[in-house]
């Protein structure tokens, strides 16, 4: 990665480093658009009229009797930022995969860099020779490999002499590339003990190694999902920068302010077709370009917060609250807190903060040394030998924010996976796939419109968005006592965002106490009763709804 010398971008990165929120990026991108960005597609860092420097057309990718992408036309120009947009399993990531190689498209298709054709089959090893470098949503990283290796892979180089990999030197390059990033990684760590934000860190560390500032292209599918919020605004201005000298960088994300502040043009798929290609994003709404990537107008969601806690009240066999006490792990430090059954409390708070242990900690699937009490009624339950079964069996469920490493049995298809906690209880009272389990999967495709509603379908053949809802309902369906859920709705679409929240507050209105953890600033303003705010492992501020996202992003600052 490359620092920008640009004057302006080292301004904003200062004023961002201060407050970092997207909206304050987008109103600081807003006010000096008129000298560079706004721009793009005319002033200098895009060259109007030569060849895009990436052009994908007639892609078409078919699987078994399902063509999921039809005719596609992708054109990124040099040196712009451009949105890769639509709904949970609209092809998004099917085009990007047709681009790395990993896919075969139909027959017909042109994919072309710098107006050279590459040859097809694409060979996913030589496109970097090529320019381009992809980070998928599975971010690719080798477990059981140190990050210096992580990040180096693939730049790796051998001495003149003896033709030995010198890991002093291969090292101190990834140390340099993480400080770039304002990354405090440690190098030798073996990726496997890094949390999420951590490894989609390491990713992209990686990816920025072998851009030549000036040339290439940038393809990130969903990589920032994960990544911490406070690294963002410093992110986005790398990518800027690097647009800014030339490089063309493509983006997939369902955070349509993060698209509306970075992008300069987007194209929306739809079932597989494009319904709008290479529209400028000057001057367009979070509204229109929702309508444009559903095809209809969002139905927000509102929660009626006195319903649920009447309705939940009315529960009359619960006792009324679940009580954490002294909870301590590696991060959190003594915390204590009440959820009462049908209420929604958020925590939220920066990296390390202790409201991303919490969640682990609470429902027995953390390896860390860990202490305190969880009470309900007059059953008390010590967390520090607490296990995911024991959890499961006091009521309390976890929706992981690792959906694939921790949530989802990636193995199996979509019906096992949501059955699967039940399936032992349920397996004596006839065949695996029995109509109970046919059911199940025909009330979760209800709650949350999951696509295809194929139950035999693998789970990892599902989108990201829609194997994150299948990872939901199987929790949801469950129908837990306490419901603990870190990041729900990571890579979902803005109108799956709103049927989870939805789900989530029908789970309190049915009685469970639920604990949110989240950075999600405009879903816990909208969902929650109550929002905690962590701070080096302790809660340090306590908010009440009603709340504006704002109010909580500046109590976390
Ligand atoms: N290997 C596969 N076999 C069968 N179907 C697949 C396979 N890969 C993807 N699909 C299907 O292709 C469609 C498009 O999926 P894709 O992952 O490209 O969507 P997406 O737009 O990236 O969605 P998301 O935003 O949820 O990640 C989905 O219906 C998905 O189930």
């Amino acid at each position: 990665m490359t620092s920008d010398p640009c004057t302006r971008c080292s301004g904003a990165r200062a004023d961002t480093r201060q407050s970092p929120n997207l909206r304050s990026f987008a109103a600081e991108r807003e006010t000096s658009m008129s000298s560079d960005i706004q721009h793009v597609i005319t002033a200098d860092n895009v060259s109007s009229g030569t060849a895009p420097r990436l052009r994908m057309a007639h892609v078409s990718k078919t699987f078994g009797r399902n063509k999921v992408l039809d005719d596609v036309t992708l054109e990124i120009l040099p040196g712009e930022v451009h949105g890769l947009l639509g709904q949970n399993g609209s092809g998004k990531s099917t085009l990007i995969k047709v681009l790395s190689g990993l896919y075969s498209p139909d027959s017909g298709a042109e994919i072309e860099i710098d107006g050279v054709e590459l040859p097809q089959p694409i060979n996913p090893a030589g496109i970097s020779q090529r320019g381009l470098t992809i980070i998928h949503q599975s971010l690719g990283l080798i477990p059981g490999h140190s990050v210096t290796e992580n990040i180096r892979m693939g730049s790796l180089e051998r001495r003149r002499f003896g033709r030995f990999i010198d890991w002093k030197y291969e090292r101190a390059r990834a140390v340099e590339t993480l400080a770039d990033m304002q990354a405090d990684i440690d190098p030798d760590q073996l990726i496997d003990t890094l949390h999420i934000g951590q490894r989609a860190t390491v990713a992209i560390a990686r990816a920025l190694q072998v851009i030549v500032p000036g040339s290439g292209c940038l393809v990130l599918d969903e990589s920032t999902q994960s990544l911490p919020r406070e690294v963002l605004p410093e992110f986005y201005d790398t990518l800027r920068g690097l647009a800014k000298r030339g490089t063309s960088i493509a983006i997939v994300s369902h955070r349509l302010e993060e698209v509306l502040a970075l992008a300069d043009r987007v194209t929306v798929l739809r079932d597989g077709a494009v319904t709008a290609a290479g529209v400028s994003t000057k001057e367009m709404s979070e509204a229109q370009l929702s309508r444009q990537i559903l095809g209809r107008e969002l139905i927000s969601f509102t929660r009626d917060r006195s319903e649920s806690s009447a309705e939940a009240s009315a529960t009359e066999t619960l006792p009324e609250t679940i009580n954490l006490t002294d909870i301590t792990g590696a991060t959190v430090r003594g915390v204590s807190l009440t959820i009462a059954h049908g209420e929604i409390v958020g925590i939220t708070g920066a990296t390390e903060a202790g409201q991303d242990e919490l969640p682990y900690l609470i429902a027995g699937a953390s390896t860390e040394r860990r202490s305190g009490t969880i009470t309900r009624g007059k059953s008390a339950r010590s967390v520090a030998d607490l296990t995911v079964a024991d959890a499961l069996d006091s009521g309390i469920a976890l929706v992981p924010s690792d959906r694939a490493g921790q949530g989802l049995a990636v193995e199996l298809d979509a019906v096992s996976n949501l059955t699967l906690p039940r399936i032992t209880k349920r397996s004596g009272r006839g065949p695996l796939r029995s109509s109970w389990q046919r059911a199940e999967f025909e009330r979760a495709v209800e709650m949350l419109r999951i696509t295809p509603p194929d139950p035999e379908q693998l789970v990892t053949s599902y989108s990201g968005g829609n194997q994150q809802k299948i990872l939901l309902a199987k929790w949801l369906l469950h129908e837990p006592q306490l419901l603990v859920l870190h990041e729900p709705t990571q890579a979902v679409d803005v109108g799956a965002r709103a049927d989870i929240l939805h789900a989530i507050a029908a789970a309190a209105r049915g009685g469970a106490a639920v604990l949110l953890a989240s950075i999600e600033a405009q879903d816990l303003s909208l969902i929650c009763d109550r929002i905690l705010v962590f701070e080096a492992g302790r809660i340090v501020r306590e908010l009440h709804a009603p709340f504006a996202p704002d109010g909580i992003l500046s109590a976390v600052e």
